[in-house]
């Protein structure tokens, strides 16, 4: 029996010392955790959700501090509140609570800096396992999440097998793509060659803003669509002068440079260049035998939704991924959404995913 409660909670989870892929420990981890809802006395209602590349624990939230998947997750709402017990955690490496660059390193008193260690899709999801562990918690009805999220989704059901029922990939991918790591790239180009970068060790001055800025420019523009550009922006200008001129700003300039400082207020360059890191080493297959052979460990239910107008993940990545799971015999579904807010769509149109999510959960 699962009591209304609607309520945010905050902790810390101490997980201990972690050991890495790369093959280093990082010692005394902590990971920044939000629940709504009630455990049930059975442990069985339980919603992991997993956050994308600079979301954070806060899912879910009220009036005075909304949470990034407000729409889809709340009382009454698709991802029912008053029904599971939403657990989301800060990942590893992140700057909102939980281990990662600018954490304080317990051997030197002072921030990890350029001495974090590179983390993996993979070791998130390790910590995430041990966080519910420390939670009490041994099965999970669920995982879900879009983007970075979905990678951690896949691979809970490849390295927990036994421990999650459904899973919900989200505009994700088996394996990051190469036009997905160029992006990439570029964007840790800009961070780095930021002077105010410091080789990674910045703290406590300000850091690369200017060059976390463009890094968030140039993700802006992968995560959105020409349509919706067209649709927005069009070509008018921002400032009152002649296109010609040296002070002249287009609206989608404008709107750029904006959501890039907007970033800088609230993320740090360090976090976003290790969780750049952990995208490109995401690669179901790896050291494994290929993806095919990693997949064949799933014993989950899987819903994949993908969006059609995504450039960053295309919709043929997780057709494919829906293919190798079908061809397995795994029950999966694909629903593949439109939209043109295109990548970031998985953010935005709670009212199209919505539905179907409550279905396949009920399912
Ligand atoms: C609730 C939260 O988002 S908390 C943050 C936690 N992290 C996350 O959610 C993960 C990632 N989140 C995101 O990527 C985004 O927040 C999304 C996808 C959810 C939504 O994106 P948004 O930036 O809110 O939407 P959108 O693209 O419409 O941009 C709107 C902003 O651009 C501004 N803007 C629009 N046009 C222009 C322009 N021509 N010039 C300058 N600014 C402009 C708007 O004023 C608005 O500003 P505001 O955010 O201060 O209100
Ligand atoms: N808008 C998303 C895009 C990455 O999937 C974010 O900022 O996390």
């Amino acid at each position: 029996m699962v009591t209304s409660v609607d309520t945010v909670t905050k902790k810390t989870v101490a997980v201990g010392p972690v050991a890495l892929e790369c093959g280093e420990t990082l010692q005394d981890v902590h990971i920044a955790v939000e629940t709504v809802g009630k455990l049930s006395v059975d442990r069985d209602n339980v919603v992991l959700v997993c956050h994308a590349l600079t979301g954070d624990a806060h899912a879910v939230g009220d009036e005075r501090d909304p949470g990034w998947w407000d729409g889809l997750i709340g009382p009454g709402r698709y991802i029912d509140t008053n029904r599971y017990f939403v657990v989301t955690t800060n990942v590893l490496g992140g700057c909102n609570g939980s281990t990662g660059p600018s954490s304080i390193n317990p051997a030197t008193g002072r921030p990890y800096g350029s001495s974090f260690p590179p983390v993996t899709i993979r070791d998130m999801v390790h910590v995430q396992y041990r966080t519910l562990q420390k939670m009490g918690i041994d099965r999970v009805h669920t995982i879900v999440g879009g983007s970075m999220g979905g990678m951690q989704v896949l691979e809970w059901g490849i390295l927990y097998p036994e421990a999650v029922e459904n899973l919900i990939p989200i505009a994700t991918t088996a394996a990051l793509s190469p036009m997905a790591i160029a992006y990439n790239d570029i964007g840790r180009q800009a961070i780095m060659s930021d002077p105010d970068w410091q080789g990674g060790d910045y703290y406590p001055g300000p850091g690369p803003k200017k060059g976390l800025a463009i890094a968030r420019m140039v993700g802006m523009v992968t995560y959105r669509t020409d349509t919706l550009f067209h649709q927005r922006f069009q070509r008018r200008l921002q400032t009152n002068v002649p296109e010609w001129s040296r002070d002249a700003t287009f609206q989608v300039e404008s709107y750029l440079r904006y959501q890039g400082e907007k970033l800088v207020n609230r993320f740090d360059a360090n976090s976003y260049l290790c969780l750049l890191k952990a995208m490109d080493t995401h690669d179901v297959g790896r050291g494994r035998g290929g993806m095919a052979a990693a997949l064949s460990k799933i014993r989950s239910r899987a819903l994949i939704i993908g969006i059609e107008e995504d450039r960053l993940f295309q919709i043929e990545e997780q057709r494919t991924l829906y293919r190798e799971l079908r061809e397995q015999g795994k029950d999966a579904q694909l629903w593949e959404l439109r939209s043109p807010y295109g990548h970031d769509a998985f953010l935005i149109e709670y009212e199209k995913m919505g539905p179907v999510i409550r279905e396949f959960l009920e399912g």
